[in-house]
């Protein structure tokens, strides 16, 4: 896709702080700490990272669940906090949960569920209209019409997570944000769910944020990737180029962590020793020196900037810093 595509979501210096109230001030997590990104539209943006690396807060920003500390977020060119339209352009971005069955009211049928966004939006005219459009929906995430006549408990976990994407598509959306979306599911389950969002994303031309710690199923998806460390994005790329070549020192131990028989470059294993550092700690210099084999004196003294190595290729490490 050329460059000169206009972003469908633009995420520009967005911080997220917890915590930051005056008596919990020392201790508060910088979940998100100056992140920028744009996601074009039709592509899927891979986001990966260990647990606790901001993920989620990220993809909550991005879909107007959470709001940032700080930063601008717009999409297509409009930005979202106290626009006019922002209430319609809202209803263009919706999010997928990692867990069906915590997210799906366990007191309301499938049918009561997919036609709950509509009433609350007023759309798809009286209840037959309504009633119509969740058929239509249920047979096009591959669930049956008596499906709209069950409750979540009597689904199975592919089912359940199938529904959590046709409530996401009631509102005929353009970009979602799947967290984790099959992180919770048998592994079995896992590619008829994925190429269950492949095929709606060419059939409605639709645009994801894809979160997961799964380098596999983000490589299966991904048309570029961003790789988050303690808040920061240390590398994005496009998805070959970052399987293949990554450069950032965090990225080849996670490349190189892909089991064998699915690896996409024969790199010898590197261990990373100790945890992902607290977030809210605060650290000189770039925060993944602790763990890192190639650190030196200037990754404790000077944090590292994101810099484009090659065209469209991003890296925040001293190893290949420009300056
Ligand atoms: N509501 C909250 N209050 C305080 N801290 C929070 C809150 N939500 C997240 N955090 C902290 O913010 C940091 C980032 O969390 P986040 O859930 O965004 O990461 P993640 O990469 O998605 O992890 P996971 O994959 O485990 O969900 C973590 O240190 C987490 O403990």
């Amino acid at each position: 896709m050329p460059s000169s595509v206009e972003p469908i979501m633009e995420l520009i210096d967005i911080r997220k702080q917890y915590g930051s109230g005056v008596l919990s001030r020392k201790h508060a997590v910088r979940a998100v700490d100056g992140i920028s990104l744009t996601i074009k539209p039709g592509e899927t943006l891979g986001l990966v990272g260990e647990s606790g690396c901001g993920k989620s807060t990220v993809g909550q920003i991005a879909a107007r669940l959470l709001e940032p500390s700080d930063g601008n977020l717009h999409y297509k060119g409009q930005t979202l906090a106290g626009h006019k339209g922002a209430k319609r352009l809202r209803q263009q971005i919706q999010y997928v949960f990692q867990d069906p069955y915590t997210s799906l009211n366990p007191s309301h049928t499938i049918g009561k569920t997919l036609e709950q966004p509509l009433i609350i939006n007023r759309l798809g005219g009286d209840s037959k209209g309504r009633k119509r459009l969740v058929k239509e929906m249920l047979s096009k995430i591959g669930l049956d019409d008596w499906h709209a006549d069950s409750y979540p408990h009597q689904l199975s976990g592919g089912q359940r997570q199938r529904v959590g994407i046709a409530r996401a598509l009631m509102l005929n959306p353009e970009f979602i944000v799947l967290d984790e979306p099959v992180s919770a599911l048998d592994v079995s389950v896992q590619a008829q769910i994925l190429n269950l969002l492949k095929e709606l994303q060419q059939e409605l031309s639709l645009t994801y944020l894809f979160i997961s710690h799964d380098l596999n199923v983000v490589h299966y998806m991904s048309d570029r990737v961003a790789v988050m460390y303690l808040g920061q994005i240390v590398e994005l790329a496009d998805v070959q180029q970052l399987y293949e070549r990554p450069l950032h020192p965090y990225t080849q131990a996670l490349v190189s962590a892909i089991p064998a028989e699915s690896r996409h470059t024969k790199r010898e294993r590197i261990v990373l020793h100790g945890e992902l550092p607290s977030a809210s700690e605060r650290m000189s210099g770039c925060a993944f020196r602790t763990r890192c084999h190639h650190a030196h004196e200037r990754c404790a003294a000077e944090q590292p900037s994101l810099a484009e190595l090659e065209p469209g290729h991003w890296v925040r490490c001293h190893l290949h810093s420009l300056a």
